[in-house]
C-alpha cells in the first residue's frame, strides 16, 4: 500500500501539490483564484477549512492554498508544505494597509524585504539581526512579468506586524518615516522558512486599505477582486 504524505494541517491523501504554491492568507481567495483561473482543479487539502488546490495554469501545475493570519499560522503550513511536501517556489498573494502617501487602493506592492516586529527569527540563535528578503529570482521574474503587463508596482520594504490593532499609535507613523510601504502580517516568516530550507519565497500585496488615509476596501472585495496581483503571480509557475 502507498504511504500517503500527510501532517496534523495537510491530508492531501496522496493528490498531488505542485513544486509552486501561491499563498493568500484567506482560504476563500485560495478557492477564488482555483475557481476563476485554474484548469483541471483538484483539491488537495480541506483541514481546518485551510483550502488547497491543484491544477494548470496555461498548462503549468501550480496549486494555490490559504496560510491563515499571522505568522505562526503561514509559519505552520510554508514550512510543512516546503519540508514535508517538496514545494520550491511559495508566493503569497496578500492584503496588506498602505504606510506612504503615494500609495492607493489596489496598488500592488512587491515585499523585497519584511520588516517584523515579530520574535519569529529567534529560533535560529542568529548572532545579530536578520533582515527577512525575498528571492532575488522570483522577484525579478515577477517585475518582468509587471512590465510585459504594463502594470505599476512598488518595490520595498514592508512590515510583517503580529498585531492588527495596536495599542501604540504611534507605531505606524515610525515605520512609515523609516520607508516601510505597507503592514500585513506573514511575509517575513515566509521569507525565514524559506531561506533556512534554501528555496525560494515572494509576497505580493494588494493595498486593501491606507492607514493613514481612512480608505479601506470590504471583506468581499479583499476575496474576490485583487486580480491584478494574481495576473502577475500565476505567471510565476
Ligand atoms: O489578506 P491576507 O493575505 O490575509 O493578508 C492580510 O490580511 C490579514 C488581516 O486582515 C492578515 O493576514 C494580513 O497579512
Ligand atoms: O495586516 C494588515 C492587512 C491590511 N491592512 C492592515 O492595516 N494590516
Amino acid at each position: 500500500m502507498t504511504e500517503h504524505k500527510q501532517t496534523a494541517h495537510i491530508n492531501p491523501e496522496g493528490k498531488e501539490i505542485a513544486e509552486t504554491v501561491l499563498l493568500p492568507g484567506d482560504p476563500l481567495r485560495a478557492k477564488f483564484i482555483a475557481d476563476n483561473y485554474l484548469e483541471d482543479v483538484v483539491q488537495f487539502n480541506s483541514v481546518r477549512n485551510m483550502f488547497g488546490y491543484t491544477g494548470t495554469y496555461n498548462g503549468k501545475k501550480i496549486s494555490v492554498m490559504g496560510t491563515g493570519m499571522g505568522v505562526p499560522s503561514i509559519g505552520i503550513y510554508s514550512w510543512e508544505l516546503i519540508n514535508i511536501f517538496g514545494v520550491k517556489n511559495l508566493i503569497r498573494v496578500g492584503s496588506c494597509g498602505a504606510l506612504q502617501d503615494d500609495l492607493n487602493l489596489y496598488d500592488i506592492i512587491f515585499a523585497m524585504g519584511a520588516s517584523t516586529n515579530s520574535n519569529y527569527v529567534s529560533q535560529y540563535n542568529l548572532p545579530g539581526h536578520y533582515a527577512p528578503v525575498a528571492s532575488y529570482e522570483l522577484l525579478e521574474k515577477a517585475k518582468n512579468i509587471a512590465d510585459e503587463q504594463g502594470q505599476t508596482v512598488h518595490v520595498g520594504n514592508v512590515l510583517t506586524s503580529d498585531t492588527f490593532y495596536n495599542a501604540d499609535e504611534t507605531a505606524a507613523k515610525k515605520w512609515s518615516d523609516i520607508g516601510i510601504l505597507g503592514i500585513e502580517m506573514e511575509a517575513a516568516a515566509l521569507y525565514m522558512n524559506a531561506a533556512a530550507a534554501g528555496v525560494n519565497a515572494l509576497t505580493i500585496l494588494t493595498v486593501s486599505d491606507h492607514v493613514f488615509k481612512q480608505e479601506e476596501t470590504t471583506a468581499d472585495e479583499r476575496q474576490n477582486s485583487f486580480t491584478k496581483m494574481m495576473d502577475i503571480a500565476l505567471n510565476l509557475a
